[in-house]
């Protein structure tokens, strides 16, 4: 279970998240959705220690996170950001690589689920981050998520702005990771129709505060009209 109670978080002076709660249980698909701006990329920050300070309840299987981000990984918390942040000059083996660096059991490797997600990435291995599409992009920020062996995968819109055929992909190998392999996930998505396929529950956002959450059945028209048409 990742437990979070009464979440305060700030950049700087500005207080974004206002006593926010979150519960996912293991196994459980999260997602988190309300309006731009609303705070969610932040509480994916917060959960990972990435914002300037962070208050409030932050237990993972009844521990603490973890007083870095560093920490926050080596405890099992697999994160991958809006925007995918790759590293461009280095090859898809090197980003992948990466997230080893946190693993728990020491090992530097690339996990045999990664060549049954993406077997583009492990049939290109030498080829630079850089290059890559969108989409690729997105599915090797997976993957190096992946490599830090993560109990719980917290993944910032990882279809925005990607070609619809590779969406599917990345959608399924989502649902994937969740159901198959059991892992948790918290998910920051705005496209609906993929988070009612796909969750168990969800949270709702609007400025910084939850204003709704339960059973993915209870996400409905009215809520969504409510809280996300602009
Ligand atoms: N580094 C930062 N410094 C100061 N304020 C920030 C920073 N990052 C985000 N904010 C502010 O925090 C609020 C919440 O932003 P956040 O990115 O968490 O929202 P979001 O729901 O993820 O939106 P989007 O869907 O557009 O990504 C916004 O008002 C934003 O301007």
């Amino acid at each position: 279970m990742l437990a979070l109670d009464d979440l305060d978080s700030f950049y700087g002076r500005s207080q974004i998240l206002h006593g926010v709660g979150l519960h996912v249980a293991q196994g459980q698909l999260h997602a988190i959705v309300g309006r731009n701006g609303a705070g969610k990329s932040t509480l994916l920050r917060s959960i990972m220690k990435l914002t300037d300070r962070v208050t409030g309840g932050q237990l993972l299987e009844g521990r603490s996170l973890g007083a870095d981000s560093y920490l926050r990984a080596r405890a099992g918390l697999g994160y991958v950001p809006q925007g995918r942040q790759i590293f461009p000059d280095f090859t898809i083996r090197e980003n992948i690589l990466v997230g080893g660096f946190a693993a728990r059991s020491g090992k530097r490797r690339i996990p045999d689920i990664v060549a049954e997600l993406f077997p583009y990435l492990i049939q290109n291995l030498d080829r630079l981050g850089g290059v890559l599409s969108g989409g690729q992009q997105q599915q090797l920020a997976i993957a190096r998520a992946l490599a830090m062996e993560p109990d719980v995968l917290l993944l910032d819109e990882p279809t925005e702005g990607i070609q619809p055929n590779i969406v599917e992909q990345i959608e399924g190998a989502i649902t994937r990771l969740n159901r198959e392999l059991g892992l948790t996930v918290v998910l920051v998505e705005q496209n609906i129709r993929f988070v009612r396929a796909a969750a168990d529950h969800f949270t709702m956002l609007e400025n910084g505060r939850s204003v709704a959450s339960g059973p993915i059945g209870g996400l409905t028209d009215d809520l969504i009209t409510k809280h996300m048409t602009v």
